[in-house]
């Protein structure tokens, strides 16, 4: 249950970060979408998940779902900047030397979380603990769609 809370904090400080990277990007009108930077952070997932015996391609699975939940925030959140037509931010973080090395620090952190858990996603102790802390820790902040996207890859499969 611990390991399964501790996971799901990561995961949330994971989203957390979409709004400054949206904050950014309003102001500097680069895309949400940034395929070179997805693909960058994924192979070095790839890389790290075999060193500490995790299946690569799953840790990969993982990685594109916290990207994807991230986007619907940040997408969420330019939708209401569009609507409200609001200006430019007056002190917007800087996406590279501020924001993306958050993000970087997280990521060997998120796998040694998921490496703790051992694939044990049909085990029924973290299956219970998983929905009943999922809605808790990340449904507080983000909708269920958000929530859903970033716990995917944790559902067991069986
Ligand atoms: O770094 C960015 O530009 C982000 O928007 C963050 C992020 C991520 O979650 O790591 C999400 C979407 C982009 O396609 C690339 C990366």
């Amino acid at each position: 249950r611990d390991d399964v809370a501790q996971l799901l904090s990561l995961q949330k400080t994971r989203l957390d970060v979409a709004a400054p990277v949206a904050r950014s990007k309003w102001n500097s009108h680069a895309p949400i979408d940034d395929p070179a930077r997805e693909q960058a952070i994924l192979d070095d997932v790839a890389a790290r998940a075999q060193q500490i015996g995790l299946d690569a391609p799953w840790a990969r699975r993982f990685f594109q779902d916290q990207f994807d939940a991230g986007k619907l925030v940040q997408r969420d959140l330019h939708r209401q900047w569009t609507v409200v037509h609001r200006p430019p931010f007056a002190d917007p973080p800087d996406l590279a030397r501020e924001v993306r090395p958050v993000l970087d620090r997280l990521t060997p952190e998120l796998l040694a979380a998921l490496a703790r858990l051992d694939g044990r996603w049909c085990d029924p102790a973290v299956k219970g603990a998983l929905d009943e802390l999922a809605p808790a820790i990340l449904g507080a902040d983000y909708a269920p769609a958000v929530r859903d996207k970033a716990i995917g890859a944790l559902r067991c499969a069986k």
